[in-house]
């Protein structure tokens, strides 16, 4: 399982690790030890410069300057403050440094090969400022490669946001576990390649600290996939009612196929009369009903899924399509103007969610119903899906699946190729597609992102919406054929 740590549960890990008799000492050594061990492996030897912050990041800088010369590596190291004012573990180390300690100025990178950026790691509290910022632009503007320690000095380990400025790394290296600013924009893009190394701190220990953040992947949800049995029939993999609209009937007709792709049994399409025969001749497999038939459609329990919002329209009739779907308990996906159309109240919309619920907004749409919440993405993902009591997809190019419950799952795919009209109509069909076949709320997002996500990479340049639903048969065959073999 691929957990991510916050900030303050790897300190936690760090302590109780001590507690348990590795003394900090020791984990600041394995720490150096390990980002010494990445840079070896990747580089001959060259002229090196280590740079160190007044923390315990600095400190680890001091161990990794004093391995790699031990190696014979030509090092110099900068300490911004001096070596009696360091504390703690990072002084202890500081002292076991016979060479020159020199001041942290941009003169420490002429002549340098190799950038070690040491300044800040977790302990980031402020923004970078005044001579710190001209040195971390001035590292940013030479040639020589950068490995960062923990994360690139100026990125927030919580949230990836830049305080100030930042360091461009090449390769960071942490411990334990990624924290989520490694993935979560603009960070991860800063980190460079990012490398998790093991400093001691047991797998026992990350478990005692229950992490809910995840990186999202078929490992967190492919156990749950309900795939067909030998003896299905289509009624066992679900009935999608998808609502469509009578003006933008692309919406529906991209997120049909994404959810019939995804592996529901059926699907109808309802829409008013002068919209039905475009749907109907859409595809031949899709089914359609007029929309005056909605209610009584859903008094049939085997409509097991509803989707609303794409090109559904904002107003009173959406409003009230929504809630009587919620009302009925069945497996609900909401997308944009289902969810635009509450923008005025949204806790009528909250209030009713009962089933497993689903909720896709974009930037734009989680404003409009959550409003200006506080915090980066994540915090504000994992708010919105308390409040709601639905399983939230934030969507954007560091997508968000956060469930009630807690847990949360940050995407980790690249796949600007997304960033098309459509596409996240198709990401809203194949969620409900999940959902109708009877996955659990958290792990159909998930699943579904991941999908998404993967199709989008796979693809590449050139993709359009229309792509999308018709990469998922390789995809789900991958996952198939790994679940047969009992490989996640
Ligand atoms: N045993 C362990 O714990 C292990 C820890 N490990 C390592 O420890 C790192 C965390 O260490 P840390 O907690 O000391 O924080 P760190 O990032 O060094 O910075 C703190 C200092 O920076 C200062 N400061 C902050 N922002 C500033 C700004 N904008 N501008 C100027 N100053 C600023 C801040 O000042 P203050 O806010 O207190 O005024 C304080 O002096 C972690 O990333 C990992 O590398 C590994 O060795 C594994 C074992
Ligand atoms: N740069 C990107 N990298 C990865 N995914 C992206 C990127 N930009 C957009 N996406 C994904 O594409 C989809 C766009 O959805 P949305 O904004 O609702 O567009 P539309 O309404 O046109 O379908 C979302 O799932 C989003 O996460
Ligand atoms: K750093």
């Amino acid at each position: 399982m691929r957990e991510i740590l916050t900030i303050p549960q790897m300190y936690e890990a760090d302590k109780r690790t001590i507690e348990g008799g590795i003394s900090g000492e020791v984990l600041m050594e394995n720490a150096g030890r390990s980002v010494c061990q990445e840079i070896t492996s990747r580089y001959s030897p060259c002229a090196v410069s280590v740079l160190c912050g007044p923390g315990n990041n600095g400190g680890d800088g001091f161990v990794i300057a004093r391995l790699l010369r031990e190696q014979g590596w030509p090092v110099r190291l900068g300490l911004l403050g001096e070596v009696e004012n360091l504390a703690g573990d990072a002084r202890i180390h500081a002292e076991k440094w016979v060479g020159i300690v020199e001041r942290l100025t941009p003169a420490m990178l002429v002549g340098a090969d190799l950038v070690v950026d040491c300044i800040f790691g977790a302990g980031l509290s402020r923004d970078i400022e005044d001579d710190l910022a001209d040195l971390v632009n001035a590292i940013n503007e030479r040639p020589a490669p950068v490995i960062a320690v923990d994360v690139p000095t100026g990125v927030d380990g919580a949230s990836g946001a830049i305080r100030g400025v930042a360091v461009v790394a090449d390769v960071t290296v942490s411990f334990c576990r990624p924290k989520p600013g490694h993935y979560l924009l603009p960070g991860k893009d800063l980190c460079g390649q990012c490398v998790i190394a093991d400093i001691g701190i047991s797998p026992e220990i990350v478990a005692s600290l229950a992490p809910e953040i995840f990186i999202n992947g078929p490992d967190l949800w492919a156990q749950s996939i309900p795939w067909p049995g030998n003896g299905s029939h289509k009624y066992h993999r679900g009935h999608v009612l998808a609502l469509g609209g009578t003006q933008t009937t692309g919406a529906v007709r991209l997120a049909a196929r994404g959810a019939r792709r995804a592996g529901a049994g059926l699907l109808t399409v309802l829409a008013d009369p002068p919209a039905l025969p475009l749907y109907a001749q859409d595809a031949p497999g899709v089914m359609v009903a007029p929309m005056a038939r909605f209610e009584e459609l859903m008094q049939d329990p085997r409509h097991n899924a509803v989707l609303i919002g794409p090109g559904a329209g904002v107003g009173d009739d959406t409003r009230k399509r929504v809630i009587h779907a919620l009302h009925c308990a069945r497996a609900c996906v909401l997308d944009a103007d289902a969810l635009t159309s509450f923008d005025d109240e949204p806790s009528t919309l909250f209030f009713a969610v009962q089933g497993a619920t689903v909720m896709t907004p974009h930037e734009g749409e989680f404003k409009r119903l959550f409003g200006d919440m506080a915090g980066d993405r994540l915090t504000r993902a994992r708010a919105a899906a308390k409040r709601s009591g639905a399983v939230v997809i934030l969507k954007g190019a560091d997508s968000i699946i956060a469930a009630p419950d807690g847990r949360v799952a940050i995407n980790d795919v690249f796949a600007p190729w997304l960033a098309t009209a459509g596409s996240g109509d198709v990401l809203a069909g194949i969620v409900t597609g999940l959902l109708a076949q009877g996955m659990a709320a958290f792990e159909a997002a998930c699943m579904a992102v991941w999908l998404h996500g993967q199709a989008g990479q796979d693809f590449g340049p050139g993709l359009i919406a229309e792509d999308i639903p018709d990469a998922l048969p390789g995809l789900l065959s991958r996952l198939w054929h790994s679940a047969k073999s009992g490989v996640v």
